[in-house]
């Protein structure tokens, strides 16, 4: 009988390759999410035994903050210098390496920070590699929560079939005090066009789709890790 498949372990040998790439001085970008929490530890057990000296992390949300601070990285603020590299996961992996994000909440810091690199290197277990963006997640868009709903009236005569985020009673707030417009995705789009489409509506802060910006992937499957680079 075959080992029943552990995402947990995959993800972590991601995030072990992406770390791989990290060196003693740079400032560096922390991801968010279940995949991007190995690589914040991987690197606080380097940092933690010496084999990386010097390490500045640019966290992309509160929770990794927090966990940067606990694995003992020391954390600065984003300011306008740029970053060596950035670490993070995503919810959809296209060839060109195109990516949605934002299941987790964190887009908008995430691309704010993964902007300022000219390295952004995405880990994620191979569920999360598709043949065109939209396959399997909705496209998440951060909102401002002022006019919300004329927001969302907005958004759907765009995609129709998306909903507000809301795993209770209330509907999710971003560390930025924003809520989340999840966007099912037509079969067939230009990611560019809606991306600037979305960008243009009003009370729309940012989206999940972060176009042209990855420059390296790992990809874990029981077979192992593979790594993809943009061409
Ligand atoms: O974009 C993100 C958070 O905003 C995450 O990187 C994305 O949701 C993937 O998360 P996970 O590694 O937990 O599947």
């Amino acid at each position: 009988m075959s080992e029943p498949l552990n995402l947990e372990a995959l993800k972590q040998q991601a995030a072990v390759r992406a770390t791989d790439l990290v060196r003693s001085g740079m400032r560096v970008g922390l991801g968010t999410g279940s995949t991007a929490k190995y690589a914040i530890e991987e690197i606080g057990r380097r940092v933690d035994s010496g084999e990386l000296t010097g390490i500045v992390g640019v966290a992309t949300s509160e929770a990794s903050d927090v966990l940067a601070r606990q694995v003992g990285i020391p954390v600065e603020p984003l300011d306008p210098r740029p970053l060596d590299i950035a670490i993070d996961g995503a919810d959809e992996i296209d060839p060109q390496l195109d990516l949605i994000k934002g299941l987790g909440g964190a887009l908008l810091r995430e691309k704010l920070t993964e902007i300022q690199t000219g390295t952004l290197v995405i880990i994620a277990d191979h569920t999360k590699t598709v043949a065109h963006l939209g396959e399997k997640a909705p496209v998440p868009i951060e909102i401002a929560r002022f006019g919300f709903l004329s927001t969302i009236e907005r958004l759907r005569a765009i995609l129709p079939g998306g909903r507000l985020r809301q795993p209770g009673a209330q509907p999710y707030v971003t560390d930025n005090g924003n809520y989340i417009y999840d966007g099912q995705l037509p079969a067939a789009f230009d990611p560019a066009v809606l991306e600037r489409q979305l960008k243009g509506t009003l009370g729309v802060v940012e989206t999940g789709f972060f176009l042209g910006m990855a420059t390296h992937a790992f990809v874990a499957a029981p077979d192992g890790v593979q790594e993809f680079r943009r061409r």
